[in-house]
């Protein structure tokens, strides 16, 4: 039964790329990116998504707004299966779910003015008149702190700031009720990082939005996000409550991206720590996939694997981990 309190529902999403026969009718392995991951996003918040590079983030980002379809389960938004309504009119489905991209200059179409890149959704999405998208595009460019008079201008002219102003801009223009946010701010110089941020959370109150936000950042993710799901090779390691996240991990691997976390902007794993225990993406182990790099892995870790209700608090914090880490009440106990 769909949960239709929830804007977004991903229940039990699998993406495999390639694999299938060969022409001999052998096997032929597929890069299992995104595992049986199951979660909701809830109206009016900020989902933060957390994980190392190639751990599946831009692939659920993809499916979530139609761009890619899950070879397993399903995603629902408000109920309605999100490949299907985007096979059947891709349009209606924009209406709803925008897209922001991480490198704001090369997602704007270089040869197009920022009025005609502004203008494409207003005029295909909502079908509006020339007066109306006139008010339109004042009120966006007006939203995102633009001057007016930059609409006549080419997206190189601007800085990455204020190209993704833009980016944001263009999102927001046929009024959505979700925006997913692929890394939006990874490309920019800090301080810019901060003025988009309090930009998109602004906008977020004003607009009565809903975002996904998408990061490698463990500190932008913890600036913005009500809760947070934290992914590792493919699958939901963590998801809980941010504060509770942040407060008290419950997997091994959370901890450790919060470990070498000290500085806004940095990546949040020590490149010396790098991939070299990840397992193979076309052949994923039988238990938890974090057993190789855990201090406290043992042989039920490597050869089962744990359901998110292994290591939950309660119902809202859960954990695939049977050995998670002590909460702070129970390090104080001991
Ligand atoms: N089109 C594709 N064909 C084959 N494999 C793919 C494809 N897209 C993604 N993958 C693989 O799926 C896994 C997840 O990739 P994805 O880009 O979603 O991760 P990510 O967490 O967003 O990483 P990054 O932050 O580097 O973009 C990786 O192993 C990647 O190599």
């Amino acid at each position: 039964m769909p949960d239709v309190t929830a804007l977004i529902e991903i229940d039990a999403v699998e993406r495999v790329f390639g694999g299938g026969r060969t022409l001999f009718g052998g096997h032929k392995p597929g890069v299992h990116a995104i595992q049986q991951v199951s979660l909701e996003v809830r109206p009016g918040e900020t989902l933060g998504i957390v994980g190392e590079s190639g751990c599946g983030k831009s692939t659920l980002a993809r499916m979530l707004v139609g761009l890619d379809k899950p070879t397993g389960g399903a995603i629902r938004f408000k109920g309605e299966d999100v490949a299907e309504a985007a096979q059947r009119d891709f349009g209606t489905l924009a209406r709803r779910v925008q897209y922001v991209f991480q490198d704001p200059v090369s997602s704007l179409n270089p040869r197009k003015t920022i009025r005609a890149i502004l203008e494409a959704p207003l005029i295909h999405l909502l079908g509006l008149g020339r007066s109306e998208r006139r008010e339109r595009l004042a009120e966006l460019m007006d939203a995102v702190n633009l001057r007016p008079e930059f609409l006549e201008r080419y997206p190189h002219e601007f800085s990455g700031g204020q190209a993704q102003r833009i980016g944001i801009a263009r999102a927001l223009a046929a009024s959505p009720e979700l925006i997913v946010l692929d890394e939006p701010v990874s490309a920019l110089d800090v301080s810019v990082q901060a003025q988009v941020l309090n930009l998109l959370d602004d906008l977020k109150a004003r607009f009565g939005l809903t975002y996904v936000f998408i990061s490698h950042d463990l500190s932008v993710v913890e600036s913005v996000s009500d809760r947070v799901a934290v992914m590792y090779f493919g699958r939901l390691a963590e998801i809980g409550p941010s504060k509770a996240i942040f407060a008290d991990p419950r997997h091994h691997y959370t901890r450790l991206l919060l470990d070498s976390v000290p500085v806004p902007g940095r990546p949040v794993l020590a490149p010396e720590d790098g991939n070299a225990e990840l397992p193979d993406p076309y052949d994923p182990p039988p238990g938890c996939a974090f057993a190789a790099r855990c201090p406290a892995a043992d042989d039920l870790c490597r050869t089962k694997r744990p359901s998110l209700e292994e290591g939950a608090v309660d119902k809202e914090h859960l954990a695939a981990c049977f050995h998670p880490p002590l909460l702070t009440g129970e390090k104080r106990a001991g």
